[in-house]
């Protein structure tokens, strides 16, 4: 039987957009014919009118409701849950809101601006037993669940050290002047927080997520950030993670020539490299250690012309169903942690926010 989902959809930009096309192409052409989505209700904090236009937009004709703000949407008895698509400075505020009205979150990346933020709304969800998750698309591509396997099988080995490059090259006067929510922090804009994010999802789906439960243990973290001098927010951070492993410390050396991909996973008995960009990688090599092997190339398409991001709302239906409160691809003990690596990353770097989007109080109104 297949389990429909009713969603509502908090905020109207960009990203709201394309996660919502993604929710209206027809699950089948992904093979999941046991779930599926209805969009019910979307709510703009501009204006009603800017919620009728998205609806009409998007071609939606199934019975959708259109709010002119965000507390009527979280009110509204035919929304199971609310995905929501507000810069990273208002998740708090927005998530609290959503969960405070009983309603399951599906929250955009970064989930918080900090860990203090995301602990508080944990607590929350798990008090008043409704759903949470922090909307990190790509680890529901079945390319990470495949590279995730691999690692588990041993296939390269042990995972020894992961790189992952996420950067744009943009010049970044040009593309994002001072107030976009790349670069503004009123909007807990920068590098960190907007991109970070994803080079963070590959080191700790390869180096933290595969171990069992009780060995995963937070890295230690030595980082450097370089300020935007418009803004201030970072326009460049470099990490280095170090897990508590038994890892010897001069490491695996590229195993055969084959170039160097954005993210570059190396084990005792090989490596995977994982192209395109870390947040919607296309394909990945496997490259067995000298002499054990052939390399193989494995493509994973998105089927309907899709952005990818039906997988991740596929897994919200899924748990929804089950009546799973977290989902195992993305724990929110692990969205706790990778918070806490950002902070510790910002402390070292010096960059703080405006008090008001650091704050844990609620409701704030800015
Ligand atoms: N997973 C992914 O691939 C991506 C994720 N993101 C994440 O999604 C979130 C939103 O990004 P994106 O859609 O590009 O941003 P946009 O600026 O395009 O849209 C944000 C929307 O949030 C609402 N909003 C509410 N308060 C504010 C405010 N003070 N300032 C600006 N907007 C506000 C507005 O909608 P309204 O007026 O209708 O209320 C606005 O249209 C971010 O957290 C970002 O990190 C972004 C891009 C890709
Ligand atoms: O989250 C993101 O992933 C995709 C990028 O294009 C976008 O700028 C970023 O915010």
């Amino acid at each position: 039987m297949t389990h429909i989902v009713r969603w509502g959809i908090m905020a109207t930009g960009w990203i709201a957009e394309t996660f919502t096309n993604d929710l209206l192409i027809d699950p089948n052409v992904r093979n999941a014919s046991d779930i599926a989505h209805q969009v019910v209700a979307v709510a703009s904090s501009s204006s009603k009118d800017k919620a009728e236009q998205f609806i009409s937009a998007r071609g939606i004709t199934t019975p959708c409701s259109a709010y002119g703000d965000y507390e009527t949407l979280v009110a509204d008895p035919n929304v199971d849950v609310i995905y929501v698509a507000t810069p990273h400075s208002h998740h708090y505020q927005n998530v609290r809101l959503a969960l405070e009205a009983g309603k399951n979150v599906l929250c955009e990346k970064a989930f918080t601006v900090n860990a203090a933020q995301t602990k508080i709304l944990v607590e929350i969800a798990r008090k008043k037993n409704l759903f949470l998750m922090e909307a990190v698309w790509t680890r529901y591509f079945p390319l990470s669940i495949q590279v995730r396997e691999l690692i588990q099988k041993g296939e390269i080995g042990e995972v020894l050290r992961v790189v992952a490059d996420t950067s744009f090259g943009d010049d970044v006067e040009t593309k994002w002047g001072t107030t976009h929510r790349m670069v503004n922090p009123d909007l807990a804009g920068g590098a960190l927080l907007d991109l970070g994010i994803y080079s963070l999802t590959w080191v700790f789906q390869t180096l933290y997520h595969t171990l069992p439960r009780d060995q995963r243990k937070p890295p230690t973290v030595s980082s450097q950030m370089t300020p935007y001098h418009l803004t201030g927010a970072d326009e460049s951070t470099t990490m280095l993670l170090s897990f508590p492993t038994s890892t010897p410390s001069n490491g695996p050396h590229p195993q055969q020539s084959h170039g160097i991909a954005l993210t570059n996973i190396r084990g005792t008995q090989g490596e995977i490299q994982v192209l395109g960009q870390p947040f919607r990688p296309e394909s990945y090599r496997i490259i067995p250690k000298k002499g054990a092997g052939e390399i193989r190339e494995v493509h994973c398409p998105f089927p309907g012309n899709g952005k990818g991001m039906y997988w991740e709302a596929d897994e919200v239906a899924r748990c929804l169903r089950d009546g799973k409160l977290e989902s195992e691809g993305m724990p929110l003990e692990e969205s706790i942690v990778i918070m806490e690596v950002m902070d510790e990353v910002r402390k070292q770097g010096g960059l703080t926010y405006p008090q008001q989007i650091e704050s844990t109080e609620y409701p704030l109104k800015f």
